[in-house]
C-alpha cells in the first residue's frame, strides 16, 4: 500500500514538476509578449492623441496663415504701398472687417507701418506708440518673407493667451513697408491641449519652438521655460513625427512628437513610463496567475485520473496476489483489466499459482523425508525407537479392539563392548549395521524391527502368539549363528519376549520383555526368555 502511495506521490510530483516547468515558459513568453504589446498599445495611444492634436492645431492655424497671407496680397485688392492715403486705410480697414466676421478665432488683425503707425479697426493706439518697435512687427521682420512662427503671448488687458502670426508687406522693390499681423485666441487650442485619457491619466501634450522653449503647457507655470532633455531627442529634419523615451528629473517618460515647421512647433504628448506600466504589469500578473491555476489545475487532474488508472488495478493486483500467498481458500472477485497490467496480473497470478504447487510437491517431499529421517536409525537404516513406539502404540489399540494376538522381542548383544573395545567402534558399527540385515531378512513383511537404542533391538509381531513368537526368535538366533561377522567377531545375543494380553498396558509389556532380556543375560545369555 505503501508503495502505491508512494507511485502515487511520484507521480503527482513529476506532474507538478512539468506544470511548474510548463508554467514559467508560458508566463516568460506570455509576459514579454503583453510587455511588448502593452508598450506598443502606449506608443500607439500617444501618437493618436498627438496626431489629433496636431491635427487640430493645424486645422485651427491654417485659416489664420492665409488671411495673413491673403491680406497682404495683391488679391485682396488692397495696395498697401499707398497705407497713408486716407482712402487706402479706409480699404484696409474694411478688408479687417471683412476678415474678421468670416473667420471667427481672429482676435485682432491689424498693420504697422515703416512710420511706426498703426492700422485696426475700434482700437485708438497712444500718441507715442511706434508699430515698428513691437515684438509681433519685429518677429515677422526676422521671418521674412515668410509668415513668422506662432508667437504666443498674454494679452495685457485680458491676461488671455494669444498667438500671433505676422508676414511683412514689401513693394515692388521688395523693400519692407510694414506688417500685417492677426492674433488669435488660443483657448481652443489649450483646451485640446489639456484633454485627458481616461487609461493613461498622466498623458498631456503640450507646444514648443524647435529650440525646446514651451510655448504651450496645461501647467502654466511651464511656458517659455526650456525643455533642453526633450529637445536633444528630437531630430532635426523638418516636419517629421516619432517616438521617443527620455529620463526627465528621475521620472522615465515615453512621448510621441510631431514637428509642425511652418509654424515652428513642435507638438508633444507624453506619458510618466510608470503610467503605462502599472497596467501592463497588472495585465501579467493576472494572466500568469490564471496560467499558474490553469495550469495547475489541469496537471492535478491529469496526475489524479493517471493516478487511478495504474494504482487502482496495481492495488487490486497486489491484494490478489497477497491473498494467493496467504494462501486464502477463498479468492475475492478480481476482473483483470483490459490492458497491460491485466496481462501482467494474469501473468504474475499463474507465475504464483504454479510457484506454489511446486512448492507444495517440496513442502510434501521434505516432510516425507523428515518424517523417515524421525523415525529411522541413521546407523542401521531401520525403525528407530521413536518409530517402534508408534508401532507398538498401534498394536496395542488393534489388540484392544479385535484380540488378536501380537508379541514382541527384544534382544541385546552380548558383551558388545568387547568388540568395540577389540576391534574398534567403527566395526562394532559395521556389528550392528548386519545384525540389522539379518534379523530385518529373517522377518516377516509384516513384522517390524527397530533400534531400541545402543545395541538393543526390538521385533513386533502382529497376529502372532507367544509360540509362534518362540519360533521366530530362534529363527533370529539362527541367521545371527550362522552369519559370517567381519573379522570372524562372533556374535550372539540374549533375548526376551512376551505376547500381549489382556493385563497387559504398553509399558508394562515393556518392562516384563526386558526383565526376561536380563535374565537370559544372568543366565550366561545367547539364550531366549518367554
Ligand atoms: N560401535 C557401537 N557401539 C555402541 C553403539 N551403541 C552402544 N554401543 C556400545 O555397546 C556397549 C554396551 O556395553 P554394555 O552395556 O556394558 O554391555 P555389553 O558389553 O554388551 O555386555 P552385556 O550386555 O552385559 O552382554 C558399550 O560399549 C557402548 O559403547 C553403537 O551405536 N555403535
Amino acid at each position: 500500500m505503501k508503495k502505491f502511495s508512494k507511485l502515487h506521490h511520484q507521480i503527482f510530483s513529476i506532474t507538478t514538476a512539468l506544470a511548474f516547468i510548463i508554467i514559467v515558459i508560458i508566463s516568460v513568453s506570455i509576459a514579454s509578449l503583453l510587455y511588448t504589446q502593452g508598450i506598443d498599445n502606449a506608443e500607439s495611444v500617444l501618437r493618436n492623441k498627438n496626431r489629433s492634436v496636431t491635427a487640430l492645431i493645424e486645422g485651427y492655424v491654417a485659416p489664420l496663415r492665409k488671411a495673413v497671407k491673403y491680406s497682404g496680397s495683391p488679391e485682396s485688392g488692397v495696395d498697401h504701398t499707398h497705407y497713408r492715403e486716407q482712402g487706402t486705410k479706409e480699404e484696409i480697414l474694411s478688408l479687417f472687417e471683412i476678415l474678421q466676421k468670416t473667420i471667427p478665432n481672429i482676435h485682432y488683425i491689424f498693420s504697422g507701418y515703416e512710420d511706426g503707425s498703426l492700422l485696426i479697426n475700434h482700437y485708438t493706439p497712444p500718441a507715442d506708440y511706434n508699430a515698428v518697435i513691437r515684438p509681433w512687427y519685429q518677429a515677422a521682420i526676422e521671418s521674412s518673407p515668410r509668415i513668422s512662427d506662432g508667437v504666443p503671448y498674454q494679452d495685457i488687458n485680458s491676461k488671455e493667451w494669444l498667438v500671433s502670426f505676422g508676414k511683412t508687406l514689401l513693394d515692388t522693390n521688395m523693400n519692407v513697408i510694414g506688417v500685417i499681423s492677426i492674433d488669435a485666441g488660443m483657448d481652443a487650442i489649450v483646451e485640446a491641449l489639456a484633454v485627458k485619457d481616461e487609461k493613461y491619466p498622466t498623458i498631456y501634450n503640450f507646444v514648443m519652438d524647435t529650440e525646446g522653449k514651451i510655448l504651450i503647457h496645461p501647467d502654466e507655470a511651464l511656458p517659455d521655460t526650456v525643455n533642453k532633455k526633450i529637445i536633444s531627442h528630437i531630430p532635426k529634419a523638418i516636419n517629421t513625427s516619432g517616438s521617443l523615451s527620455y529620463d526627465d528629473e528621475d521620472q522615465q517618460k515615453l512621448a510621441h512628437f510631431n514637428r509642425i515647421d511652418e509654424l515652428g512647433w513642435i507638438v508633444v504628448t507624453e506619458v510618466n513610463f510608470a503610467d503605462i506600466r502599472h497596467p501592463i504589469i497588472d495585465t501579467i500578473i493576472a494572466t500568469v496567475l490564471m496560467i499558474v491555476i490553469g495550469t495547475l489545475l489541469t496537471t492535478w487532474l491529469m496526475s489524479y485520473i493517471l493516478s487511478s488508472h495504474l494504482i487502482l488495478p496495481l492495488r487490486k493486483l497486489q491484494q490478489r496476489v497477497q491473498e494467493i500467498t496467504e494462501g486464502k481458500d477463498e479468492l475475492g472477485k478480481y476482473v483483470f483489466p483490459n490492458n497491460e497490467i491485466g496481462k501482467i496480473s494474469e501473468a504474475i497470478e499463474k507465475l504464483t499459482e504454479k510457484a506454489l504447487v511446486q512448492m507444495n510437491i517440496e513442502l510434501k517431499d521434505k516432510n516425507a523425508q523428515l518424517s523417515t529421517i524421525s523415525h529411522t536409525d541413521q546407523l542401521t537404516s531401520i525403525a528407530n525407537r521413536r518409530k517402534m513406539m508408534e508401532v507398538l502404540q498401534t498394536e496395542v489399540s488393534r489388540y484392544q479392539s479385535t484380540h488378536q494376538p501380537f508379541s514382541v522381542l527384544m534382544f541385546d548383544i552380548d558383551h558388545f563392548k568387547r568388540v568395540n573395545d577389540s576391534h574398534g567402534h567403527e566395526m562394532g558399527d559395521q556389528v550392528l549395521i548386519h545384525l540389522a540385515q539379518i534379523v530385518e531378512a529373517t522377518i516377516r513383511n509384516t513384522d517390524t524391527l527397530g533400534r531400541w537404542g545402543g545395541e538393543e533391538f526390538v521385533i513386533v509381531c502382529p497376529n502372532t502368539d507367544k509360540h509362534m513368537a518362540l519360533n521366530m526368535a530362534e529363527k533370529v538366533f539362527s541367521a545371527i549363528h550362522t552369519h559370517d561377522f567381519p573379522l570372524q567377531i562372533n556374535v550372539t545375543v540374549s533375548l526376551g519376549l512376551s505376547e500381549f494380553t489382556n493385563e497387559h498396558s504398553l509399558e508394562s509389556v515393556l518392562v516384563e520383555i526386558d526383565r526376561k532380556m536380563y535374565r537370559a543375560k544372568q543366565l550366561g545369555r545367547n539364550q531366549i526368555q518367554a
